[in-house]
């Protein structure tokens, strides 16, 4: 279990991280979500025992990271941000390493150099200087050296950032591996990554947590969430004929994706056929009628920016 109970962290006279709490139970994912500067990393690096809190206090497995720090590292695995590790090393000698000072030696470090490897698939690279490697490389590196001594806790800041896709699929899908036994907490830019990976999701801006919910109940807080949206080529005809539709709380014609959304009203979807009978009633063309789903990306702003109540 990761717990974060009160957390501050002033740096001079900035507050980043302003009264954080919670508790992250085995078998969750919680994705830490958050604009630039949020406060974000500075919450995993006290976590990980990198820096001491200004107040608060984080616990890794039941142990208070500040006065048990080695019982709490010793439980916790960290890939912190960008994945660093000595360039200069080959993968084989760097992961070797990485164990020795986490005490592993002899048969049980081998047979865990042995799991990780393979289960990253670093076997092909062994021998090449860490800073030759490609960045997904590089990340399963870092991957490998956090999960080398078996951790039932991880914390792993942007662990796809910078990734190809399928660099990307190949993380996340290890990551919901690592997840089913162990406690997860990871920051991520991306939001489809919340959805794809995490179980829960918390959204931070300057310092301070402003919402905690599962991705579908995020999503649940979209106004696109049951809006109906479609393709026409006479807008102001269709318009005509979708305003004031019952169940709907109003239209809008987006000039990026040149579609039409009709927007619910109190929660309840609109009826795709409701829309697709009154246009043709009246004669307007259209296509591409669909029921959406809703956009987290518009409830992150809303939410991070005040732009109405989230
Ligand atoms: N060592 C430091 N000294 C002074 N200010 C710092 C230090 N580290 C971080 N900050 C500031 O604290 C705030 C929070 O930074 P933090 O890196 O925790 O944010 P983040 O949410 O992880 O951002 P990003 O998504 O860009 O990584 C930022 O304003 C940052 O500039």
């Amino acid at each position: 279990m990761i717990e974060a109970n009160a957390l501050h962290k002033r740096y001079g006279r900035l507050l980043a991280v302003d009264d954080i709490s919670f508790k992250v139970e085995p078998g969750e994912v919680l994705g830490f979500l958050g604009p630039n500067g949020a406060g974000k990393s500075t919450t995993m690096k006290m976590i990980a025992g990198f820096l001491a809190p200004s107040a608060g206090t984080a616990r890794v497995c039941g142990h208070d990271v500040q006065r048990e720090p080695l019982a709490a590292r010793r439980a916790l695995g960290y890939l912190p941000e960008g994945a660093p590790a000595y360039g200069e090393m080959e993968p084989a000698a760097f992961l070797r390493f990485v164990g020795q000072v986490r005490g592993l030696r002899g048969e049980v470090l081998k047979s865990r150099l042995d799991a990780v490897i393979s289960r990253l698939a670093l076997g092909g690279v062994l021998r090449q200087p860490v800073d030759t490697l490609s960045k997904g490389f590089k990340r399963r590196v870092g991957l490998a050296a956090a999960i080398l001594h078996d951790p039932p806790a991880l914390i792993l800041d942007e662990p796809t950032d910078g990734l190809d896709p399928n660099q990307k699929h190949e993380v996340r899908t290890l990551i919901r591996e690592l997840a089913r036994e162990r406690t997860v907490l990871l920051s991520t830019h991306i939001l489809e990554e919340v959805e794809a990976v995490c179980t829960r999701a918390m959204i931070v801006a300057r310092g301070k947590v402003l919402a905690d919910a599962a991705p579908a109940e995020l999503l649940a807080r979209s106004r696109y969430q049951g809006a109906v949206s479609l393709q026409v080529e006479d807008s102001i005809a269709a318009r005509a004929a979708l305003e004031g539709m019952p169940g709907s709380s109003g239209l809008h014609h987006d000039g990026g994706d040149g579609r039409l959304y009709v927007f619910p009203q109190g929660g309840k979807p609109v009826s795709a056929e409701a829309v697709a009978e009154r246009l043709r009633q009246r004669g307007v063309a259209f296509s591409g009628l669909q029921t959406e789903r809703g956009r987290l990306d518009e409830v992150f702003r809303r939410i991070t920016t005040g732009e109405g109540a989230a």
